[in-house]
C-alpha cells in the first residue's frame, strides 16, 4: 500500500484539534465520545436526524472537511442540541449537553480567540 504521507497540518486544522481537546476534557463521562447508537438510546435514528459526536468531529478535521471555525461551531452546537432533543431535561444527558454547550460556546467566543489567533497564524 502507498505509505500515507503526513499531510501537513494547516492553522484552522490545529485550532480545531486544539479546542476539540478542551471540549473533550468538559465531557468527563465521555456521553459525548462516540455515536449513540439505537441499542443504548431507543429510537435515536427515528428521532435524530443528523447524529454528530466528538469521534466524527475528530474524523472531519483530519479530513480537512472544516473550512472555517463557523463549521466547526454548527456540528458542536448540532452534537449538544440532538442531546436535548432526544432527552427529556432532567435526564443526565440533557444537564451534560446543556452544560457542554454553555461553556463550550464561552470557550469558543471570539475574544477568547484573538490571542490564539496570532500565535496559530
Ligand atoms: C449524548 C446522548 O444522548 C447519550 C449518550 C449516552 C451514553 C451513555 C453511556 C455511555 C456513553 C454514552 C446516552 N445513553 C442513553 C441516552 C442518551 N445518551
Amino acid at each position: 500500500c502507498v505509505l500515507r504521507q503526513r499531510q501537513e497540518r494547516s492553522p484552522l486544522q490545529k485550532l480545531l484539534d486544539y479546542l476539540l481537546k478542551g471540549l473533550e476534557k468538559r465531557d468527563p463521562q465521555q456521553f459525548f465520545a462516540w455515536p449513540v447508537t439505537d441499542h443504548i438510546a431507543p429510537g435515536y435514528s427515528q428521532i435524530i436526524q443528523q447524529p454528530m459526536d466528538f469521534s466524527t468531529m475528530k474524523q472531519k478535521i483530519d479530513e480537512n472537511q472544516y473550512s472555517a471555525l463557523s463549521e466547526y461551531i454548527e456540528d458542536f452546537k448540532l452534537m449538544c442540541n440532538n442531546a436535548m432533543v432526544y432527552n427529556h431535561p432532567e435526564t443526565i444527558y440533557y444537564k451534560a449537553a446543556k452544560k457542554l454547550l454553555h461553556v463550550g460556546l464561552k470557550m469558543m467566543s471570539p475574544d477568547k480567540l484573538k490571542p490564539l489567533h496570532s500565535v496559530l497564524t
